[in-house]
């Protein structure tokens, strides 16, 4: 398929996505499915314009005077991709499985190249109630901060120390153009990829199938290995209470080089179900995983050194993977949200030996879901104290400590760390 086809496809998957308010991930799948015919190419590249196109939204929107479908792909094409307009039609006459030939008006809109007076609020390209949450934490700078929510996410391994170096994985990955992660100690970076170029398949790598390399976001990494500092060098025991498919729980086995027990626990048994078979992999035996149920973590109370709150969030740190969220979420959300996370908060509090801390994660950057948690946990159980996580960054990294840092938490972003946007936090309970 040459660029027009491409185009066009992104078109009929923005259309599919909108309509029936469908995931562009299942969107894909299904275009895929149905077009045979397109190579492995074509379809990375289709994915990256209806990614891009969603990312930007609405500044292509502002610029093409419409919402629509064929609006969004053309103005990301030429805004984005820099594709010259003056070509684009007679491209598309060349090519069969092009779209309809641009109109006079969609010319003139995608040549008329300035974004002088778009408001700020749509070159932040965020819905507005999150406009609003994201100028209470980063004030003035809440605009490019917002920005670069919209922009093209690297691709992030984390190195599994339990069974290689990170020097040798780089060394062994060296056609993907891999680089070595500033902040995280154990981390490979691919860099965002310009216009239709993708990512590799690590997956199919050598390295991956003998869980040398795990994929996994900096901030994510930073995230767990700053929860393992709360335990020392011989090891420790740490609950993992929302563990998931144990993206967190395998970078705190490494982290601990096999000493010590983790428990790896969550309340959905179906999302825990990838963890046994990623534990074999990463060569991690230092994780017991626990099953929800009825007294399942009984004999864990008032015994853990940390306990990790990777809590259910809005996702909003994830917007530049994840750019269909951003448009779909609902600002009454953000409450049923911040209700789930204190309450998690207060069931995994027990856990928390006198002394020992309590983790709390997020990969939302808004204060809602983060700061404020933190304040309304420890005011309700005052026998908890935010613990300024500067020594411990200092201990995990001798990267400067990031721009938002206060004693109450960490905030990781893509304008500030060049990582999702993540929060954390540590609590210390009493001795
Ligand atoms: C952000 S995800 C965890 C991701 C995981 N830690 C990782 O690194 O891959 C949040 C998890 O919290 C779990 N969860 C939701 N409510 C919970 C609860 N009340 N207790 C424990 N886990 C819960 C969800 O099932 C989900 O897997």
């Amino acid at each position: 398929m040459r660029l027009p086809g491409r185009i066009d496809a992104a078109i009929a998957v923005l259309t599919d996505v909108e309509e029936r308010h469908r995931p562009v991930a299942e969107a894909l799948k299904d275009w895929g499915l149905s077009h045979r015919f397109a190579g492995s190419g074509d379809r990375a590249a289709i994915g990256d314009l209806v990614y891009d196109a969603l990312r930007r939204r609405s500044s292509i929107a502002w610029r093409m005077g419409e919402e629509t479908p064929r609006a969004l792909a053309l103005g990301a094409v030429v805004f984005h991709w820099a594709e010259p307009v003056e070509s684009l039609n007679q491209l598309f006459s060349e090519d069969r499985h092009a779209p309809e030939k641009l109109t006079e008006s969609e010319l003139e809109r995608l040549q008329a190249a300035s974004e002088e007076n778009m408001p700020e609020a749509v070159r932040a390209d965020v819905p507005d109630f999150a406009a609003k949450e994201l100028e209470r934490v980063f004030g003035t700078a809440w605009v490019e901060e917002a920005m670069a929510l919209g922009g093209r996410p690297p691709l992030d391994l984390r190195v599994n120390v339990l069974k290689a170096e990170r020097d040798k994985v780089e060394a062994q990955l060296a056609r993907f153009d891999v680089e070595k992660t500033r902040l995280s100690p154990v981390g490979l970076r691919v860099p965002p990829r310009e216009g239709a170029r993708r990512h590799p398949n690590v997956q199919a790598d050598e390295a991956y199938q003998r869980g040398r390399i795990e994929i996994q976001d900096e901030a994510s990494q930073l995230a767990a290995l700053l929860a393992a500092s709360g335990v020392d060098d011989s090891g420790g025991q740490i609950l993992d209470f929302c563990a998931g498919g144990g993206g967190k729980t395998l970078a705190l086995s490494a982290a601990l080089a096999n000493r010590g027990q983790i428990y790896a626990h969550d309340a959905d048994r179906h999302r825990l179900a990838p963890i046994f078979e990623r534990l074999k992999r990463a060569g991690a035996r230092n994780v017991q995983v626990r099953q929800p149920g009825e007294g399942a973590l009984d004999d864990l109370d008032g015994r853990m050194d940390v306990v990790l709150v990777d809590a259910p969030c809005s996702g909003s740190g994830t917007w530049r993977r994840r750019p269909d969220a951003k448009w779909r979420i609902r600002e009454d959300a953000l409450q049923l949200r911040a209700d789930e996370q204190e309450k998690i908060l207060h069931a995994a509090s027990r856990f928390v030996r006198p002394g020992g801390l309590l983790v709390y994660v997020t990969c939302s950057l808004f204060p809602a879901e983060n700061g404020e948690r933190v304040a309304a946990f420890t005011e309700a159980q005052p026998e908890f104290q935010a613990l300024d996580l500067a020594p411990a960054w200092d201990k995990v990294t001798a990267a400067d400590k990031p721009r938002w840092a206060t004693p109450a938490g960490l905030v990781l972003t893509p304008a500030s760390t060049a990582t999702d946007g993540f929060f954390v936090a540590a609590m210390a309970r009493q001795p």
